[in-house]
């Protein structure tokens, strides 16, 4: 199937910084991708990269099929909600949603004001007296009634409190049910969004170190502990993340075929690991060498 994005040998350098560095990738249609990566990884450069908000130092950006850089017809089919997000200093909260539905062909009116309601946005009241909360919940409506085919949260719930982002996780959900699309969500939330990501890209330094099914990751990481030598036997011909000593006991966090019964008749315990554990494996070996 024909990518909604392919990105090709993507570099973005500020000065001496690369904060993209040679990455490339492709987003099917239909989709909820999770960006991750610590502080400073890359994550938003490459958003702003994919939205042509910023130029690429070196490579190729196509989004549904075309340079986005001030192209009209690629950027009315793609919504980018961001944390920082200006608004105009005089615009009131229908201002905003007002703006949505002008600037998105997909937007969903009725959408947007079981949303309104859902986060009790106070329609009237000026973009600049709204609390951090009510802002992020501001962005998030507009990212969700955009039903933009291809839509980027870069961290725009981190001001939302907890059951708020509970109401964003499930309504995104049943939405995209409904009218799947290409969803891309940044965070550092990963155990919150673990069961919806269907794809991680988890940048590192501004590489991509994993481009995978989270279905498929989930499968591949273990944590094998028991004597050294029984660990060291079972996971020979893995690919390991991380090392620990307990006592007399070992335990290595591992990429690869670890067979359970052999785990068993070894006498080793075999625990799957979480996506958010696996991130900080990754990252923590990533940045090692
Ligand atoms: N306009 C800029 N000028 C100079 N350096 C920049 C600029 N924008 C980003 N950087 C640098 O590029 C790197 C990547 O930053 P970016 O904001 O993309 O990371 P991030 O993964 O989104 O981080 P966070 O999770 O902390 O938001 C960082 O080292 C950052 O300091």
């Amino acid at each position: 199937m024909t990518p909604v994005v392919s990105v090709q040998d993507l570099s973005k350098r500020y000065g001496a910084v690369a904060a993209v560095d040679g990455v490339s990738f492709e987003l099917r249609r239909n989709g909820i991708y999770g960006l991750l990566g610590r502080n400073g990884a890359g994550k938003t450069t490459l958003m702003q990269l994919l939205t042509g908000q910023q130029f690429a130092t070196a490579g190729t950006v196509r989004v549904l099929g075309a340079d986005p850089a001030e192209n009209e017809r690629v950027l009315r089919q793609v919504s980018f909600v961001k944390e920082s997000q200006r608004y105009p200093e005089t615009y009131k909260v229908r201002h905003v949603l007002l703006a949505g539905r002008l600037l998105f062909p997909g937007w969903d009116e009725a959408f947007a004001r079981s949303l309104v309601a859902d986060f009790e946005l106070p329609v009237s009241r000026p973009v600049k007296k709204l609390s951090r909360g009510m802002l992020s919940a501001l962005g998030v409506t507009v990212g969700l009634a955009s039903r933009a085919p291809i839509t980027f949260f870069d961290e725009p719930y981190l001001g939302l409190d907890a059951v708020a982002r509970q109401l964003f996780y499930d309504r995104l959900l049943a939405d995209y049910a409904e009218h799947p699309r290409t969803v891309v969500l940044s965070t550092h939330l990963i155990d919150e969004v673990s069961d919806l990501i269907e794809h991680v890209l988890l940048l590192e330094r501004g590489r991509l170190v994993l481009d995978e099914a989270a279905d498929s990751l989930r499968g591949q990481v273990v944590t094998v502990t028991g004597p050294a030598q029984a660990v060291d036997r079972l996971t020979a011909n893995a690919d390991e993340l991380h090392r620990e000593h307990l006592g007399p006991l070992t335990r290595a966090t591992v990429r690869g075929a670890v067979s359970a019964g052999h785990a068993r008749e070894a006498g080793v315990q075999l625990e799957p690991v979480s996506l958010q554990q696996l991130v900080v494996r990754i990252t923590a070996r990533e940045a090692v060498s």
